[in-house]
This record gives C-alpha cells, sequence and structure tokens, in this order.
C-alpha cells in the first residue's frame, strides 16, 4: 500500500502544468543530488515528451548535467522510428535543450529479439545502479491512456501485471500500436522515491476518476501504489475536474 497520501495538483492552463512539474522536477533533482549521485529519471512516452520539454526549458534553475534518463517503457521500433520513444525525446528534448546530451540516456537495444531486448534493457538498468538490490528510481514521469494502461501495463493482460521477478519485460500484444514493447514492472515502478503522473485534457477525466478516485484495480494506472515514495498528480483542468472543489 501506498505510505503516504497521494498529492494532487490541478493547473489551468498547460503552461501552468508545465511550471509545476518543473518545480517538482527542482525538489526531485536536489534530493537526489544531495545524496552526492546522478538523478535517475523514468521516462514515459506519448503527451509526456512536449511536457517535460516545456517544463524543463520554463525553469532554468535546473542543473541537467548529472540527469540520467531511462525509459519506462519503449516500444521495440528501430530507435530512428517514428513510434520509438527514444525518437521522440530525441526530436523535442534533446533539439530543444542542446545541453542534455544523447549519452544521457540509457536506451533499449531494440535490434536483438524482443525477450532479449527486456533481458538487456533491465541487466543496462542494474548496471547503472551498480548494486544487487532492487533499483530504486529517483522519480518516475508517468502517463494513462484512456484504458488505464501506464508504462506499457496494460488491463486484461494479467501475466504481466502480476509480474514479481523480472524488472522490465516483453510485451507481445499491446492493443495499442505499436503491439511490441517492452515495460518496467510493477515491482520496479512501486520502489521509486517519486513517482508523477502529469495529466492534460478532458479526455483523460474519466479514466483519472476511475484510478485514482474509485482506484479501480482493473486498470494498471491504479496498481501505481509506491511502497515507500510519494505518489503525485498534476494535471490540467480538464483532467483533474474531479479534484476541483464543487462550485
Ligand atoms: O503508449 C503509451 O501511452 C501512454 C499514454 O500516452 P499519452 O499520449 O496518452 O500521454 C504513455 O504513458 C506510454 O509511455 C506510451 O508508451
Amino acid at each position: 500500500m501506498t505510505s503516504q497520501k497521494v498529492r494532487t495538483f490541478v493547473l489551468e492552463t498547460e503552461e501552468q502544468l508545465a511550471q509545476k512539474l518543473g518545480l517538482e522536477l527542482v525538489r526531485c533533482e536536489k534530493q537526489a543530488l544531495t545524496k552526492g549521485r546522478s538523478f535517475r529519471i523514468g521516462l514515459s512516452g506519448g503527451s509526456l515528451v512536449q511536457l517535460l520539454t516545456k517544463a524543463i526549458t520554463s525553469t532554468p534553475q535546473l542543473d541537467t548535467a548529472r540527469w540520467v534518463f531511462f525509459f519506462c517503457d519503449e516500444r521495440y521500433v528501430p530507435n530512428d522510428h517514428s513510434d520509438s520513444t527514444f525518437f521522440a525525446y530525441k526530436t523535442h528534448l534533446l533539439t530543444q535543450i542542446p545541453t542534455i546530451l544523447e549519452k544521457q540516456f540509457i536506451k533499449a537495444d531494440t535490434t536483438k529479439p524482443l525477450d532479449e531486448c527486456a533481458a538487456d534493457y533491465e541487466s543496462r538498468l542494474r548496471a547503472e545502479f551498480s548494486d544487487n538490490t532492487l533499483p530504486q528510481f529517483d522519480l518516475l514521469l508517468l502517463g494513462i491512456g484512456p484504458d488505464g494502461h501506464t508504462c506499457s501495463l496494460f488491463p486484461d493482460q494479467p501475466v504481466a501485471l502480476a509480474e514479481v521477478k523480472r524488472l522490465v519485460i516483453p510485451i507481445r500484444n499491446s492493443p495499442k500500436p505499436p503491439p511490441e514493447r517492452i515495460t518496467f514492472t510493477f515491482p520496479l515502478i512501486n520502489n521509486a522515491t517519486d513517482t508523477i503522473f502529469a495529466l492534460m485534457g478532458a479526455g483523460k477525466a474519466d479514466i483519472v476518476k476511475r484510478a485514482f478516485v474509485e482506484s479501480d484495480e482493473q486498470l494498471p494506472a491504479a496498481l501505481v501504489r509506491p511502497t515507500k515514495g510519494q505518489l503525485t498528480l498534476i494535471m490540467d483542468n480538464g483532467a483533474g475536474h474531479i479534484f476541483l472543489p464543487a462550485k
């Protein structure tokens, strides 16, 4: 179970949402860097790519030189394919923020067969944490799809949702294209220090309500319950409507 109360923030505009995300990045970065090591972040794809780019560009006090980026999920396509999450970050974040270097991204090797690609990403990840315990991310940035999926963990895929041993698994039947992906699993996700869902648009309102108000356990996003860490929802008025005081 989540040990701390979920923090919720509802902002009026996308700009304000990006600024709030920027301030959360400042907090998490400080927490990590004061431990004398890099700031390790797990990224999602989709709408987060442009939002995170905006958040970083609107927060000049961030010092991204010691950030290391991982992928909470990645599509099993070449790194220069338009469906690749890395490619999306390359197109937006790396282009707009030239001080962040490609070598700060720990990428999946999608030239390997899918099972190997997932196992290899787990090894790469473990190597960056340099001990044998369960890696603890400083921050995971997550999204939620209209079906309640998060990372590439989809409803009605009980084996993937129940994985307890592997930290990164292959997905072969994603209902959202492309069908083949790799994804973090819940033991890794729920061990993070901070986990932030950044959510925009009225199209997410219903799923936000089901996942975070009604805690509908059919939805993978509702199973994100950091064991010791902090869960935060940052939403715009559309997505976070349910959390606004009734008029
Ligand atoms: O397919 C994916 O979708 C989710 C949600 O994307 P969004 O565009 O609705 O924000 C994303 O979090 C995940 O990383 C991605 O692979």
